[in-house]
């Protein structure tokens, strides 16, 4: 069967692995996830070359998340510009990323649009940004099964064989009751799961290193193993970790998280070589 060509599989066309990030439920920690994943991933090597998107467009986290909140998208002949976490150093940047947060005039506008303009905003998300040449586009998508992801799948259908995706829970049961929505809605528009991170799991005493189960631990895994999914990982809450996302510096590749994310991102990367 021969796959049909549209601006978004063109647009696409040198991107070797898209990483769709969700969850069933709402705060349990996706865009942080998925900007660890990119982080991360850009971090693997220095030649690995990420694309960050987000698709929330009503609650846009990423430019925040990243560092990058107040900067703004360059439109240029070849479509959208990204921003580039890592522009200014000498290398050439190998972080792209995007969200309708670089589009708005003031961070807190909010965005009140109906299933159509959403469709069309993330129709140009894919189509319209030169993302160029990357070996991984994650994409942080809203809580639950949306029109956003509806959406995003179908237009990702000419390049559903380089999809897959990462499912975030949190460990307590009403956030592992929505896990498995999630898990369900891959399993129903057939999306590989490449596994499943579990976040939040624990507090770790930075003093003495004691781990508190504030929202209980080892949900996530125990879903994983019944599910017959990866399970990745699990991330402690890291009062380091929210300084660094949350702008109020810090390198994030120094907080303990990033030491403990590299381990989930090592099995993310061998899972889409598969
Ligand atoms: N492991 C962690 N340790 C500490 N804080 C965390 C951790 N993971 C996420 N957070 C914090 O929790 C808050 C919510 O996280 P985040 O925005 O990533 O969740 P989300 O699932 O994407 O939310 P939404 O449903 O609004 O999209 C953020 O302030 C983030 O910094």
């Amino acid at each position: 069967m021969t796959v049909q060509e549209t601006p978004v599989s063109r647009r696409l066309k040198s991107v070797k692995h898209i990483i769709i990030v969700c969850s069933g439920k709402g705060g349990v920690g996706k865009s942080s996830v998925s900007t660890q994943l990119a982080l991360s991933l850009h971090a693997s090597s220095p030649n690995t070359r990420v694309g960050l998107l987000d698709i929330d467009l009503t609650g846009p986290s990423l430019p925040r998340m990243i560092g990058l909140d107040g900067h703004g998208v360059h439109q240029s002949s070849d479509g959208w510009v990204p921003v580039y976490a890592d522009a200014g150093r000498e290398e050439e940047p190998r972080l792209a990323c995007m969200s309708i947060g670089f589009l708005l005039k003031n961070k807190g506008d909010s965005v009140v649009w109906r299933g159509p303009k959403k469709n069309a905003m993330i129709r140009q998300f894919l189509g319209d940004v030169r993302w160029g040449d990357l070996d991984y586009l994650v994409i942080d998508t809203p809580p639950g099964t949306s029109d956003e992801h509806i959406s995003l799948l179908e237009h990702l259908a000419p390049v559903h064989s380089r999809l897959s995706a990462v499912i975030v829970t949190t460990p307590q049961a009403v956030a592992l009751l929505d896990a498995m929505k999630c898990l369900s809605f891959t399993r129903a528009v057939n999306l590989p799961v490449l596994g499943l991170v579990e976040n939040m799991s624990g507090y770790v005493c930075p003093c003495c290193g004691e781990v508190s189960n504030v929202f209980s631990t080892g949900g996530g895994e125990e879903m994983a193993k019944r599910e017959g999914v990866p399970f990745l990982g699990r991330m402690p809450i890291d009062p380091e970790l929210v300084t660094v996302l949350d702008g109020g510096g810090g390198e994030y590749h120094k907080t303990p998280s990033a030491t403990l994310f590299s381990a989930i991102t090592t099995q993310v990367m061998a899972g889409c070589v598969m």
